[in-house]
């Protein structure tokens, strides 16, 4: 559904961030993009919908060249590509349910968009997906009145409610606590999966991507250096990605996290979360 070929981009500094980028993703298929920063994750994700204007290269979403689309096209494509950012990118004035409806805006008519009148189905759906993510307490609260795991939320839900075949996440979980940034990964991904999207995952933190998602794609300098499965994801590897580092001890710890868990029937939360907490912190950046 997603094909990228050959995708470079140059910044008016000169700095190369991306070099022939190849990538293809599958309807339903969760990926994410790890890296040192610097690599070109964010630029990628945002090459897709054209945040960032790429020098070379195609993007083709469902058939259509996103770098060839004109303005209305664009804004029509865009629909179709649901975005949860780490700044959130909320209106901080607005409440949750105005916010999550915002995300509705692409498709009601400009005189219902500016009164901000949508339709009753747009309203249910809102208020699923806000009972769905546990804000179902703060529906009229206004957005900054709200944590950062709250806003990260609203985010998706206001992603969802485009009703989405792409989800370009980019740095979900970077300014959150590590149990929160479990949840918000779980969440991502579990919502995704039920709704067959394919979504394209920029994290920095190795092991909530290893946890979450089927495939991985690591960047380096601005090109992909590995494409594979969590399993793969080894010393020699992540040396591949990120350079040389001691590398064992995230392997050592994932590996006592999994004996842990097959000998406990993988349900002592309790422990999980705290082995979590310590490689979170060792693994992040
Ligand atoms: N707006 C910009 N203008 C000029 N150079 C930029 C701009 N945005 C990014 N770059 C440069 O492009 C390269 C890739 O940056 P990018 O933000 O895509 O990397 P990243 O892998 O997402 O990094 P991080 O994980 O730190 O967010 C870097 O060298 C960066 O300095």
């Amino acid at each position: 559904m997603l094909k990228i070929s050959n995708l470079h981009k140059e910044y008016p500094g000169g700095d190369l961030a991306l070099r022939g980028v190849n990538l293809e993703l599958k309807k339903g298929e969760i990926t994410a993009v790890i890296g040192p920063s610097g690599a070109g994750k964010s630029t990628l994700i945002r090459c897709v919908n054209r945040l960032v204007e790429a020098t070379e290269g195609e993007i083709i979403l469902q058939d259509q060249d996103i770098n060839k689309l004109n303005k209305k096209e664009l804004k029509n494509k865009r629909r179709k590509m649901g975005m949860i950012f780490q700044e959130y990118a909320l209106v901080e004035r607005l409440t949750v349910m105005e916010n999550v409806l915002s995300g509705r805006l692409g498709y009601v008519s400009f005189w219902r968009a500016w009164l901000r009148k949508f339709p009753q189905k747009d309203i249910n759906q809102a208020y699923q997906l806000l009972e769905r993510l546990g804000l179902q307490e703060h529906i009229n609260k206004r957005s900054d009145h709200l944590s950062g795991g709250q806003r990260q939320r609203v985010g998706i839900a206001r992603a969802l409610i485009q009703d989405p075949d792409l989800l370009l996440v980019d740095e979900p979980t970077a300014s959150l606590d590590p149990k929160t940034a479990r949840q918000i990964m779980r969440l991502i991904t579990e919502m995704a999966k039920e709704r067959n999207l394919a979504a394209l995952i920029n994290i920095h933190d190795v092991l909530l991507a290893r946890e979450y998602v089927s495939r991985i794609i690591g960047m380096r300098n601005g090109e992909i250096v590995f494409d594979g499965s969590p399993l793969e994801l080894n010393k020699d590897t992540l040396t591949t990605i990120y350079g040389e580092e001691d590398w064992d001890n995230l392997n050592k710890e994932n590996n006592i996290k999994e004996n842990n868990t097959s000998l406990k029937g993988g349900n002592d939360f309790a422990d999980r979360e705290q082995s979590e907490i310590q490689l979170a912190a060792s693994a992040s950046n």
